[in-house]
């Protein structure tokens, strides 16, 4: 097994990819000093088209030409947001993960240009979010808020609110922490008010199943609380098999005492209807966890709401 003496990374070209891909080096300079680095950024079909994602790739639409690059060798490692890798089918064949980082938050966050929380909206409030999830948590809880089309990498959407195409927005927490401008948030939602998705806040690195010796290098920055969220919840998805218009939450968390537990959701999309599950591990691996949970918001009719979305 040999170790690497340069490894490309592929990644996104957005600002927020890009800062993700220097702490991804940075750890790595700090890990392995003797291994060198380099950045292979890629535009993916996700970034170029602005319409609905279902129209195009959907899920996959962030990931497909990233993959293509590792595949091809052109690059070793490939960063994803964890969130943005579909969890229902498995990973492009050749690959595998190699990390999971430490967690980032995973909560949701309102910018509102005046410094208002969600309760404090007026009534028809423009939402900007193209976000099933969000959209339909927002419908339940503040019905009175109306969410409008919004795409774009966060840097475009901030500026698109400032150019008045929202009243506000809802983003990732992290998203925003990763491109500098935590700034804007004027309130960082618990999960109770937004279910968090799958995968939120999570960096994962994908390598080519046979690269042995470069997987062995890149472990070193695997976080392993985050190993057994990220498992339990991507199981989940895998076993509901949503889609791209399915409104779906799922929320590992290790405890203080090493306890995983997973809450999980899913919404019809004018958030009327909402089934909930919540279940700790004990003493079974985070992937029966995330099958548990699944099956438990099918047992309550989770096939037939999200069969009935069109999609
Ligand atoms: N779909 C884009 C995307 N993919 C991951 C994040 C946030 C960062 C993360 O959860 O890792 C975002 C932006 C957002 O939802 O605001």
């Amino acid at each position: 097994m040999s170790v690497p003496e340069l490894i490309r990374i592929v990644s996104r070209d957005s600002p927020m990819a890009l800062a993700q891909v220097d702490r991804v080096r940075a750890e790595l300079a700090a890990a392995r000093p003797n291994v060198r680095t380099e950045v292979v950024p890629v535009r993916t079909t996700g970034d170029k088209w602005l319409g609905e994602l279902s129209k195009v790739e959907g899920k996959g639409a962030f990931t497909k030409e990233v993959d293509a690059a590792l595949l091809s060798g052109e690059a070793d490692v490939a960063v994803h947001c964890l969130k943005d890798v579909p969890a229902d089918r498995p990973l492009p064949a050749g690959t595998v993960f190699a990390a999971f980082l430490r967690r980032d938050d995973v909560r949701d966050a309102l910018v509102h240009p005046g410094g208002l929380t969600l309760d404090q909206l007026a009534p028809g409030t423009r939402i900007g979010t193209s976000s099933v999830r969000r959209s339909a948590q927002l419908a339940a809880g503040h019905p009175h808020l109306r969410c409008v089309p919004f795409r774009g990498n966060a840097n475009r959407r901030l500026e698109k609110l400032a150019a008045g195409e929202a009243d506000a927005l809802l983003l990732a927490a992290s998203g925003l922490e990763r491109i500098g401008r935590t700034d804007v948030i004027s309130e960082v939602l618990s999960p109770e008010t937004m279910m968090p998705p799958v995968g939120a806040g999570i960096l994962a690195l994908q390598c080519r199943e046979g690269d042995t010796g470069l997987i062995d290098t890149v472990s070193a920055l695997g976080h392993p609380d985050t190993h057994r969220e990220a498992t339990a919840e991507r199981m989940f998805l895998h076993v509901l098999q949503g889609h791209c218009n399915s409104p779906i939450a799922g929320y590992a968390r290790v405890d203080r005492g090493g306890e995983l537990s997973l809450r999980a959701c899913v919404f019809t999309p004018d958030g009327k209807t909402r089934l909930n599950a919540h279940e700790w591990a004990g003493r079974l691996d985070p992937a029966t966890l995330g099958t548990s949970v699944a099956v438990s918001l099918l047992r309550q009719g989770a096939r037939e709401i999200i069969d009935g979305i069109p999609h």
